[in-house]
């Protein structure tokens, strides 16, 4: 299985390249994983960081009437105050990788060849050992505060701290493995993201079939079976778990 982190700046077209990227497989072996919406899904009432999240915060000031975290206003505080961003983090992040490798072994076991990771904090969380490849999506700064503004109902100062609060494109860029410009319309970004497709992902796929046909074995290729030897190595620590718990159960009675 092949993991791939997509990262960009905000507002760059992270998410429609992404979705874009796994319609691209028409055998359905391609899956995505959204860390921003692993970070909503953490922060819902009951889930595991809203009460860090509302400690830390506190009630008056990031709360909507029904409860829910005003994730508006918590961006607006967060975004303002670096220490304050670093405090929301140390809470998130640990939960969000947790869900992310989950979610990765799921995919593992389902069988996917590819899994596209839409993390917008890739390089900001030395996260690139993590993926085998590493894909920044790019778009000019303008183009950036032009569509938070029309599409995401931001002001311009709320962008302008939102893109001001992470690493610059164009350190991402120089980290990257692959770029996909997005500064254009959305038939150019197709373009480039088929181009993206061809040469690293249908091109890989031929060369693993011929080399297969070749020998007449199945091969593993070594990143394949390092995967692997991982997965089976956190499956025993799982059944170990449930097995200690279940101990622990029986022995009550
Ligand atoms: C601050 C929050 C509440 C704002 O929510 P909101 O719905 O307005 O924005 P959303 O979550 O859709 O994020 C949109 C974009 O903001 C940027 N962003 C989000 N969190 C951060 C951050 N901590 N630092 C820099 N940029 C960030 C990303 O580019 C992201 O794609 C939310 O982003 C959050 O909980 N962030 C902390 C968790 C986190 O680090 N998420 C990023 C995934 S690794
Ligand atoms: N090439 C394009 N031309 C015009 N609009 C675009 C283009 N690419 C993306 N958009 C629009 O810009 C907005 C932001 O795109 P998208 O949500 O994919 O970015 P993102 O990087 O995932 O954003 P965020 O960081 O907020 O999660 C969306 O409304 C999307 O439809």
């Amino acid at each position: 299985m092949k993991i791939i982190g997509l990262t960009g700046g905000i507002g760059t077209g992270k998410s429609t390249v992404c979705e874009l990227l796994i319609k691209l497989d028409p055998n359905k072996k391609v899956r995505k994983i959204d860390l921003d919406k692993i970070a909503h899904q953490i922060s819902q009432i009951g889930e595991k960081g809203y009460q860090a999240i509302v400690k830390e915060f506190g009630k008056e000031d990031i709360l909507l009437p029904n409860k829910e975290i005003n994730r508006k206003k918590l961006g607006e505080i967060i975004f303002q105050d670096p220490q304050k961003k670093r405090k929301l983090e140390k809470i998130t992040h640990p939960k969000i990788i947790f869900q992310m490798i989950w979610e990765l072994i799921i995919a593992c076991l389902n069988g996917c060849e590819v899994v596209v990771v839409e993390v917008p904090l890739l390089f900001e969380a030395k996260m690139e050992k993590i993926f085998h490849q590493t894909i920044v999506v790019y778009s000019e700064e303008e183009t950036q505060v032009e569509r938070l503004i029309k599409n995401r109902g931001m002001t311009e100062k709320e962008a302008r701290d939102r893109i001001k609060s992470q690493m610059s494109l164009k350190e991402k860029c120089k980290r990257a493995d692959w770029i996909i410009d997005n500064s254009g319309n959305f038939d150019e970004m197709k373009k480039n993201c088929l181009e993206y497709w061809k040469i690293n992902i249908t091109k890989e796929k031929t060369n693993q079939t011929k080399q297969q046909l070749k020998k007449h074995k199945k091969i593993i290729p070594p990143d394949v079976f390092i995967n692997r030897f991982i997965l089976i190595t956190i499956l025993i620590l799982l059944l170990f778990l449930i097995f200690k718990f279940l101990k622990f159960i029986f022995s009550f009675f």
